[in-house]
């Protein structure tokens, strides 16, 4: 320890999402841990993206007011109070340092004036919202996701740019409380990385609630108006709202942290590059000075997901304790929680590539299960690969997809031969029944 370090710790963590995890779980095992947070201890998923959103959905979906809704939302996510979430840190023996945290040197990190000595540095510090590059989008009402799940207003006529899962999720909710939607998405479909069945479904579901969608066009000017704001587009229309929702995507928290300094180079849009242990990768000509830097989360590019980010978490962990753990990221759920919900995982056919494909799949409206919920909508298809013949991916849009696809999920990890999981039973009458005659199908073509 130099004199001009503060603290010395075994582990330093940067983001208190996934990270905050990361700190109680090593210092529990015993080592030192200090987590350096700059906004909320526990990251955005508690307060700004994941429980605020699911709690608005939830409220839409049963019909409640929006005034309920926004009370419920306030109380999912404490009215942004993180005082509890610190106090479990504390308890764990985690020394919480707020401010934001840079690197000053190899092995020492600066917050607020302040310099603390690490063996371990845990690079955790998320995304954040990309704005598109629309002229004069500076100059009208914006909000991210980061506004709309904390305010309380209600837009009369809201503009939705972008249709990837921020854009349908919070174009579900604004088109079920009352206001006029258009969403604009510059590719032809919404969730457009994803089988295209399912954004067709989820579009047909966003149009019925009174959603407009514009589809394969883009965003080209945007100004204030009398009445509010005008969003020019690239087929020569024009959309006149109150207020833009920019849902265009997010990129890893990367800038300004100083990792130039330690041999890393974090590309602006895919992250920090780390191994399957989760261990930056950095400059061969980087200095061996006997400490470590390691990523989790979002800000490593991999899998924008709380779920992934936590699987991260404990990759690093063990890899810290010196228990070498590998990361596999063949089964990572993407899911998407409007009603119905979308879940897909594994590999897209949409981006699926040196694969040979065969894709079967079966529409829920034909499980008993549909007509005891007077609900018609929605399908399931499971994709394996010839070569091997076992599924590598599958996509659904159905109710409470998120649940009952699970066992896919871990057929896709596990590699669960075609034999076993056509011999599984499904319980009567379940939407896991349609996974039964896609299988048989595969099973047929394989
Ligand atoms: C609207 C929305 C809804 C979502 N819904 C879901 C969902 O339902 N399910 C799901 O799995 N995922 C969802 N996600 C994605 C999920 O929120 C992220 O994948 C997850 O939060 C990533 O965790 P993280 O720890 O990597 O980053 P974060 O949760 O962003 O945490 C990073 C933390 O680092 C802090 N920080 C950044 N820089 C510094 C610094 N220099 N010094 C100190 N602190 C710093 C930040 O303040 C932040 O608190 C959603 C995202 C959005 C935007
Ligand atoms: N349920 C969940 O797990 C969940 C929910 C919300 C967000 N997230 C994660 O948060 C991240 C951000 O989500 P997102 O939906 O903002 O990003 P995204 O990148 O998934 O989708 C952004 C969409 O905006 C479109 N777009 C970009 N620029 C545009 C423009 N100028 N005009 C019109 N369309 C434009 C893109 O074509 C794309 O379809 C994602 O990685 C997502 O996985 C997860």
């Amino acid at each position: 320890m130099t004199d001009a370090q503060d603290k010395r710790y075994d582990v330093l963590v940067l983001g208190g999402g996934a990270g905050k995890n990361i700190a109680a779980d090593l210092a529990r095992a015993g080592r030192s841990a200090a987590l350096v947070e700059s906004r909320l201890v526990g990251g955005e998923c508690p307060y700004f993206a994941c429980m605020p959103s699911k709690s608005l959905l939830r409220s839409a979906r049963r019909g409640e007011t929006w005034e309920h809704a926004v009370a419920r939302r306030d109380e999912v996510t404490r009215h942004l109070d993180d005082a509890p979430t610190a106090a479990e840190m504390a308890e764990a023996g985690v020394t919480v340092i707020r401010g934001r945290g840079r690197v000053a040197r190899p092995g020492v990190i600066e917050v607020d004036g302040a310099e603390y000595g690490y063996t371990d540095l845990v690079v955790a510090t998320g995304s954040e919202p990309v704005t598109p590059d629309v002229e004069g989008i500076g100059d009208v009402p914006t909000w991210t996701s980061d506004e709309a799940l904390t305010r309380p207003d209600l837009p009369r006529r809201l503009i939705v740019l972008g249709g990837g899962p921020v854009g349908c999720e919070l174009s579900q909710v604004y088109a079920a409380f009352g206001s006029q939607v258009t969403l604009v998405e510059a590719a032809d479909r919404l969730l457009a990385a994803e089988a295209p069945f399912v954004g067709d479904q989820l579009a047909d579901v966003l149009r019925r609630m009174g959603a407009d969608l514009r589809l394969g066009v883009g965003a080209t000017r945007a100004e204030r108006t009398e009445s509010g704001l005008r969003l020019s587009l690239s087929d020569g229309g024009h959309i006149d709202a109150d207020r833009i929702l920019i849902a265009t995507g997010r990129r890893p928290r990367v800038a300004d942290l100083g990792l130039e300094a330690l041999g890393i180079r974090p590309d602006p849009k895919q992250g920090i590059a780390v191994d399957v242990t989760c261990k930056a990768v950095v400059d061969a000509e980087a200095g061996a000075d006997g400490t470590t830097v390691w990523a989790a989360g979002d800000v490593t590019g991999v899998a924008p997901y709380t779920h992934a980010a936590n699987y991260q978490s404990r990759v690093v962990v063990s890899n810290v304790l010196g228990k070498r753990r590998e990361a596999d990221y063949r089964a990572v759920p993407r899911a998407v929680y409007t009603t119905p919900t979308v879940y897909a995982v594994g590999v897209s056919p949409v981006s699926a590539t040196g694969l040979e494909l065969v894709a079967a799949g079966y529409d829920l409206s034909d499980t008993p299960r549909a007509a005891v919920e007077n609900d018609d909508r929605g399908r399931v298809e499971l994709y394996a690969d010839r070569a091997r013949g076992v599924l590598v991916g599958a996509a659904a849009i159905g109710l409470y997809a998120e649940e009952w696809m699970s066992e896919i999920t871990l057929a896709i990890r596990a590699e669960t031969p075609l034999s076993i999981l056509t011999d599984v039973v499904h319980a009567f009458p379940t939407y896991g029944e349609a996974i039964e005659p896609v299988l048989r199908e595969l099973a047929e073509q394989l």
